[in-house]
């Protein structure tokens, strides 16, 4: 299977050819007001206007209402919703239904036991992503920069594709995929140089490291 390589938290343009340039499969959007990389409507419209059709959009929210993701949906066209909150599998279906576009559901991890939701997901979400289980007084679920134990995804078999992410950086993805046998991987914290800043370079060392190893998969 095909690696697919994402990059996330894009607000600039800039960033986002860097992104493109570099052969990103997908770019995620924000759509969260306490994270770093949130996006309002307009110039998200804009950055996904440019994406397409190089790479898929990816709609990221948290918790969002049917009124929020409607909005999203109607302004930005993203190809994909990313769900990163605490949304559960009969929402994950109720989004699905209601607005006809695939969803990757984002999973927290920290011990064996959060794997025990995998199957009830998988039963509905076109993907999954697995991301560190967030601190509890954490203002943000995701883009954290922290990382889970890789080996705790070692032996599941799911019937949707998985990627992973979480402190992921040039340093570390080719080791992330080799041990979690992820079919894809996302980043947004370890292609910046501060918080919401991404770095165009970082970013296309992110997809070089990522890329190679497909080579050695041949
Ligand atoms: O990026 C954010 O600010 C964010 C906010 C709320 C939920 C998820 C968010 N990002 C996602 O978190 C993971 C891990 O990010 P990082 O590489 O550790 O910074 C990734 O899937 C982002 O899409």
């Amino acid at each position: 299977m095909t690696l697919v390589v994402k990059i996330c938290g894009l607000s600039t343009r800039a960033t986002l050819d860097a992104a493109l340039e570099g052969g990103a499969d997908m770019i995620g959007l924000v759509f969260f007001p306490a994270s770093p990389r949130h996006v309002e409507l307009d110039s998200a419209r804009a950055l996904a206007r440019a994406a397409a059709p190089q790479a898929e959009v990816v709609a990221l929210t948290v918790d969002a209402d049917d009124a929020q993701l409607g909005a999203i949906i109607e302004m930005v066209s993203p190809q994909l919703l990313q769900l990163h909150g605490h949304e559960t599998p009969q929402r994950v279906a109720a989004i699905k239904q209601r607005f006809g576009l695939p969803v990757m559901k984002a999973l927290p991890i920290a011990t064996a036991a959060d794997l025990a939701v995998l199957p009830d997901y998988a039963a509905v979400a076109d993907r999954l992503l697995f991301d560190a289980r967030p601190p509890k007084d954490a203002t943000r679920p995701g883009g954290l920069g922290a990382c889970f134990d890789w080996t705790l995804l070692q032996g599941i078999e799911l019937a949707v594709p998985y990627m992973v992410s979480g402190g992921l950086s040039p340093a570390n993805v080719a080791e992330a995929l080799r041990i979690s046998r992820a079919t894809g991987v996302d980043v947004s914290s370890g292609v910046e140089s501060a918080p919401g800043v991404k770095d165009p370079e970082l970013i296309r060392a992110f997809i070089r490291a990522a890329r190679a190893t497909e080579q050695l998969s041949v």
